[in-house]
């Protein structure tokens, strides 16, 4: 049997589904010969991590109480448990602290698999370290690799040990495919895509005449959306997806070299009005202009979809009109399609589709990744 130590940062939406999938899946990972043991769990404010880290974990009664807690509302801070385990509690200026000295131990010994399901840049620098200390990272936010070329380099410089599927298409094989092509010494020279759930969601919901204010809520609220869904609105979001794919591509570029369309003014911005506003009465003024882009294209026989393109030294997110029957213009809800045109795939592209946002297939993929690396932890 192999174990596998886990350390989960982030339990949002993404984490909780994946603490929840590795809870169901135990049998099923018996099976296989593998056991995940969660020995912390991370959040904004604060870390829970068992007392001995060489023997003890999380077990599942306490994640699921865990995963209950979280989804109140309430920071781990506040966590009273009916399960026996022994933790510890640490404030987020000892937790940085303590994540290093686990890796350290764990790193040299059993190995760790330190996952990524935040939505913030603040977890680069314990990523790079525990890279550094021998550890596996398993990644669904795109921050740490759309960061600078120098952080990118250190993240991907064991490329067995890193993991992100789930950072581009949810849980779709979109990474994994382009690896063996590459891997191949195929070269890609083309490729083109819907890569946002959320955008995706919202070209065709309101290409069926739904307002734009209504279904980025219910987009929210299905769970596609990033924490504040300006950041999908803005394009930022597909522009990370795009940076990831780009520098698999070997493209040494930034997210300022990518061209990038926003569906909202500056004046709607994050340093200008809340989130709460931004969906309450922002949106509302957003209503009318995509209304008439949708008319528009209608006209044509087309329909709007925000489209990735990466080709040579062109890297750009925006809106395009497409005819209604093409392979972007078919999508529905939160589906994303992904075109990949290279020597092998020249006339006609690898196509991968699917559901590209939620947080069960996010977390499956993060899991499948989880499980991928599994060779790398030594039989107990
Ligand atoms: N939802 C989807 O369809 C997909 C999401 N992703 C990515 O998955 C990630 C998670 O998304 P989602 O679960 O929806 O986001 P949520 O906002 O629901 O959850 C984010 C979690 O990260 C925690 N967090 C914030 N900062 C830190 C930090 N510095 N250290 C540790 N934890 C931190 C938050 O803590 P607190 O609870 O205290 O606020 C929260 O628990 C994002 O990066 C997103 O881009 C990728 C593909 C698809
Ligand atoms: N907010 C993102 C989630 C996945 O990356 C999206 O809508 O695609």
């Amino acid at each position: 049997m192999k174990t596998i130590p886990v350390v989960l940062m982030g339990c949002g939406g993404v984490g909780r589904q994946l603490l929840h999938h590795i809870v169901s899946s135990r049998s099923l990972h018996a099976k296989l010969g593998v056991h995940l043991r969660v020995v912390g769990v991370c959040d904004s404010k604060s870390s829970i991590v068992v007392s001995d880290v060489l023997s003890m974990e999380l077990d599942d009664k306490f994640l699921l109480e865990l995963c209950q807690l979280k989804s109140n509302g309430s920071s781990l801070l506040t966590l009273s448990t009916t399960s026996g385990v022994e933790y510890q509690v640490l404030t987020n200026s000892d937790s940085t602290t303590k994540l290093i000295d686990i890796a350290a131990l764990l790193g040299k010994s059993m190995g760790l698999a330190l996952v990524d399901c935040s939505a913030s840049s603040e977890t680069i620098g314990v990523m790079k370290q525990v890279v550094d200390l021998g550890c596996c990272v398993v990644m669904a936010n795109k921050k740490p690799l759309t960061s600078t070329m120098e952080d990118y380099d250190k993240l991907v410089s064991h490329p067995r040990r890193i993991r992100h599927e789930s950072t581009v298409g949810a849980g779709l094989p979109v990474i994994a495919s382009l690896n063996r092509i590459l891997s191949s010494g195929d070269s890609v020279h083309r490729i083109v895509g819907s890569l946002s759930g959320t955008l995706g969601y919202v070209m065709s919901e309101v290409g069926d005449g739904k307002p734009l204010s209504q279904v980025v809520k219910a987009a929210k609220n299905l769970g596609y959306t990033e924490p504040d869904p300006r950041d999908d609105l803005s394009g930022m979001d597909v522009a990370r997806k795009a940076l990831i794919l780009a520098r698999l591509l070997g493209r040494r570029i930034n997210l300022d070299s990518i061209k990038i369309e926003s569906l909202y003014p500056e004046v709607m911005g994050s340093n200008v009005m809340s989130v709460e506003d931004f969906l309450d009465d922002g949106l509302l003024l957003l209503d009318k202009d995509i209304q008439e882009r949708v008319n528009k294209a209608s006209l044509n026989g087309n329909v709007l979809r925000y489209v990735c393109v990466i080709e040579g030294s062109r890297c750009e997110v925006g809106i395009q009109e497409l005819p209604k029957d093409s392979p972007l213009g078919r999508l529905r809800g939160s589906d994303n399609v992904l075109e990949i045109y290279s020597g092998c795939y020249s006339e006609q592209p690898l196509v991968i589709q699917g559901a590209g946002a939620g947080n069960d297939t996010t977390a499956a993929g993060v899991l499948a990744d989880i499980l991928d690396i599994q060779d790398l932890f030594p039989e107990k």
